[in-house]
């Protein structure tokens, strides 16, 4: 097993045909250490989404190649992605959760998928990660009975219940104050030192930066810093 998560390599990435064909990665070549917290920045445009999808096989590796927990991804096929995919955690913006279901069902939802261990131990999970980020009097909430940084925290433990290897996350903490979005990035850096969790986020949130481990600056679908505070 080697140190690395992802491994990226000479990797670029194009939007569109003919003319209007327009490249948005240009030759990204980065390593990702397991179990630590990295940090994608730049400015709106930049390719931190793009990058973030392609290496979590939610888009087709065009050119280059990425590794993704020792897979290469260029040229996967699609059982091998799904396969991939049960050992990753994706955090987007709070509004993927689903409406009609409970808080408690919707951190179910991120163990069925998966298949995992019988009712009763996924429902004592579901309620552990539940507890773990401050729900525990919120078990049997709707989403919209509950706040943007409550709805947030719950993709947390829907996206971390499984136990994946490795978390992906848009703009975690966008919608929560300084105290929760602290909250949510200290879950993630925890995960990582108890689990070997590693975790890749993109984030224009100045206040969360002194916790990373790593923080990776793109323009214009470039690498232009790449810093260990
Ligand atoms: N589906 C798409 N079709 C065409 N162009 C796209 C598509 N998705 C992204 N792009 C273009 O690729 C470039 C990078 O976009 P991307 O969303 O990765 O940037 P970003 O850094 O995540 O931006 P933001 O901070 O605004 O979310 C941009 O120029 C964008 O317009």
């Amino acid at each position: 097993m080697t140190d690395m998560a992802i491994q990226t390599q000479a990797l670029d990435h194009f939007f569109g045909e003919g003319e209007a064909r327009k490249q948005a990665i240009f030759d990204v070549n980065l390593e990702i250490e397991r179990g630590k917290l990295t940090i994608l920045m730049g400015p709106s445009g930049s390719g931190k989404t793009t990058l973030l999808t392609l290496m979590g096989c939610l888009r087709h590796v065009q050119s280059g190649s990425v590794n993704l927990l020792e897979r290469e991804l260029k040229g996967a096929g699609e059982a091998e992605l799904v396969r991939l995919r049960r050992r990753l955690g994706f955090i987007f913006q709070a509004h993927n959760l689903h409406e009609s279901l409970t808080a408690t069902q919707n951190v179910l939802m991120g163990l069925q998928v998966h298949g995992k261990g019988n009712a009763a131990k996924q429902m004592a999970a579901a309620h552990h990660m539940l507890r773990l980020v401050g729900l525990e009097d919120r078990l049997d909430y709707l989403p919209g009975n509950l706040s943007g940084g409550q709805k947030q925290r719950v993709a947390v433990a829907r996206a971390l219940v499984s136990n994946p290897n490795v978390i992906f996350a848009d703009e975690p903490t966008a919608a929560l104050d300084k105290v929760s979005g602290h909250n949510v990035v200290d879950m993630l850096k925890t995960m990582g030192r108890e689990r070997g969790t590693t975790t890749v986020m993109v984030t224009h949130d100045n206040r969360i930066l002194e916790l990373a481990d790593r923080i990776i600056t793109l323009e214009e679908g470039r690498v232009v810093s790449d810093v260990r505070p």
